[in-house]
């Protein structure tokens, strides 16, 4: 087992991370809880609530709530749904709510948290590996109709246990999904070897167990530092939004849940690579991130399909602009992230640029 920690306005947490850690989730708490009441999806039910269930001790309750699977639970009803059963079940402030799932359940259980008696302890457990991302740095948000996360807090959790066995049951889709993440950590570090092992692998789904362990070492590394410096996002935490002002107006603009966040992120990052190398007249050898991204089927076509003029209004909703100004996380390098506000008519012009490259791909 490995652990990381992560500081934060109030404390302090510990990751851990490795093989079978859902079946001793007790023994990785700060405290013991009167009640544990654990949030989680349709698909992750069935494979791993009872073993989570199982590894607390008879003397502590616990009660659970299954929401549907997918990004269309992030939402409102599904938020006042998880309040209602907590309310019913008695959890208190002495409680802890348990997120397990990929980032979905994390964000959605982790607001509840947040909000429900004015905040109770919880808990990440993650099943996916784009969660090596969503369980650590206390992002918590539902979306809204007109934009992704719009609705949300910033609440640490009190541990992270990430059970890395649980990823094998993962879809090839989220898999996909996942290492969109991990590589964004890797163009935001500064480290070549890191990008590289990521181009290294053949088939997500069959990676060498011991280079997912290290990739997944070091994206949480990346992402522990980043929020330790910069909790609430006033500086430097931009740089994990690499990717994600293009990718939060696509998933908006195709309805929640038509595409992942990763693949979104993946086509987001495509994008401000292209912006990047033009803006700072630079070589990020983006060709090689273009080939990585289709031969792993990440669907940059769907750019064809979506409506430019949308997509720029999505854009100028985004949480990291300022006045009417859009702002993109840029590198003019690897590892040199960068914000750089632009017009409205200035994103214009690079989206039918992109359009106009990805049309001929
Ligand atoms: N808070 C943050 O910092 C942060 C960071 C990145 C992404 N996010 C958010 O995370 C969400 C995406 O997370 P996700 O990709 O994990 O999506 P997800 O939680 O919807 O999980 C993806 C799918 O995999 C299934 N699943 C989960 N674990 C499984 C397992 N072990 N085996 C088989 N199936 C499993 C789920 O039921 C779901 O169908 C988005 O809403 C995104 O905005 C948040
Ligand atoms: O933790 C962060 O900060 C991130 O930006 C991580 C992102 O991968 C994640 O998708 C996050 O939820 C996006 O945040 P938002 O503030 O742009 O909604
Ligand atoms: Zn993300």
């Amino acid at each position: 087992m490995e652990q990381l920690h992560v500081k934060h306005e109030h404390g302090s947490y510990t990751v851990s991370i490795g093989s079978g850690l859902r079946h001793t989730i007790s023994e990785h708490l700060p405290k013991s809880y009167r009640q544990v009441f654990i949030i989680t999806d349709s698909n992750v039910a069935p494979l791993y609530m009872d073993d989570v269930k199982q590894s607390f001790p008879e003397t502590t309750v616990v009660t659970t709530y299954v929401v549907p699977a997918g990004e269309e639970s992030k939402s409102l009803s599904v938020f006042y749904d998880c309040h209602t059963k907590a309310i019913e079940y008695g959890v208190d402030r002495q409680s802890s709510i348990v997120a397990l799932g990929g980032g979905v359940i994390g964000d959605l259980a982790g607001y509840v948290a947040a909000s429900y008696m004015r905040g109770v302890d919880y808990v990440q457990v993650p099943t996916t590996l784009l969660a090596h991302d969503s369980s650590v740095g206390g992002k918590v948000a539902i979306n809204h109709a007109l934009g992704k996360n719009l609705i949300g807090h910033f609440y640490q959790p009190v541990a992270v246990i990430y059970d890395t066995a649980s990823l094998n049951t993962l879809s090839k889709t989220e898999w996909r999904s996942g290492m969109a993440e991990v590589i964004k950590h890797a163009w935001i570090a500064h480290d070549q070897a890191f990008l590289d092992q990521c181009y290294s692998i053949d088939h997500f789904e069959d990676v060498d167990k011991d280079l997912l362990n290290s990739l997944i070492l070091q994206g949480i590394a990346v992402k522990a530092r980043i929020v330790t410096e910069d909790e609430r996002e006033q500086g430097n935490r931009r740089f994990l939004n690499f990717g994600h002002t293009l990718a939060h107006a696509i998933e908006a603009e195709m309805g929640y849940g038509e595409i992942t966040h990763g693949e979104a992120v993946a086509i987001g990052m495509d994008f401000a690579l292209k912006v990047s190398e033009s803006y700072f007249d630079c070589s990020l050898n983006r060709m090689n991130f273009r080939n990585w991204i289709m031969a792993h089927g990440y669907p940059i076509s769907v750019i064809n399909h979506l409506d430019q003029h949308e997509l720029l209004h999505r854009m100028t909703r985004d949480k990291k602009n300022v006045n009417s100004e859009i702002r993109m996380v840029l590198l003019s390098k690897q590892g040199n992230p960068q914000v750089v506000s632009f017009t409205k008519d200035e994103i214009r012009n690079e989206l039918k640029e992109y359009h106009k490259e990805v049309s001929q791909v």
